[in-house]
């Protein structure tokens, strides 16, 4: 079963994201991004790319949509925390958003907080 990150590993890892815009969620060991899109329409084209990269990693988001923004919540459910899966899933789902949404970087906190508050 996957384990969550350790600080080490947290460190090493969660600096990138946080430049690309994934911010600590207010609540729990989890990381949290927002995404404007010019519409719906769309928002729902990444939801629907995403939904087939989150099926064939296996790994699922947690996320809230609103007319053109979308929320998106990454932990993992099996080891309650963020893991490696949260990674590689907060890269792939950055990539196809690339060129297609703005960030939205006023919300949650600095990703880094999840380096110091995890228990290794
Ligand atoms: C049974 C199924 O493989 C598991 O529930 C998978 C599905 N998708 C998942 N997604 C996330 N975010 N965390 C999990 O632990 C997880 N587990």
């Amino acid at each position: 079963m996957t384990s969550k990150l350790d600080a080490e590993e947290r460190k090493a890892l969660l600096g990138a994201l946080e430049d690309s815009g994934w911010r600590a969620a207010e609540e729990g060991d989890a990381m949290v991004k927002r995404l404007i899109f010019k519409d719906f329409s769309a928002a729902w084209g990444l939801m629907s790319r995403a939904a087939l990269c989150a099926e064939t990693m296996n790994h699922h988001p947690d996320w809230r949509n609103v007319y053109n923004k979308l929320e998106i919540t990454l932990s993992t459910h099996d080891c309650g925390g963020v893991s490696v899966l949260d990674i590689e899933l907060a890269r792939a789902l950055d990539a196809l958003a690339e060129g297609v949404a703005e960030v939205d970087r006023d919300i949650g906190r600095p990703l880094m907080r999840l380096a110091d508050q995890v228990e290794d």
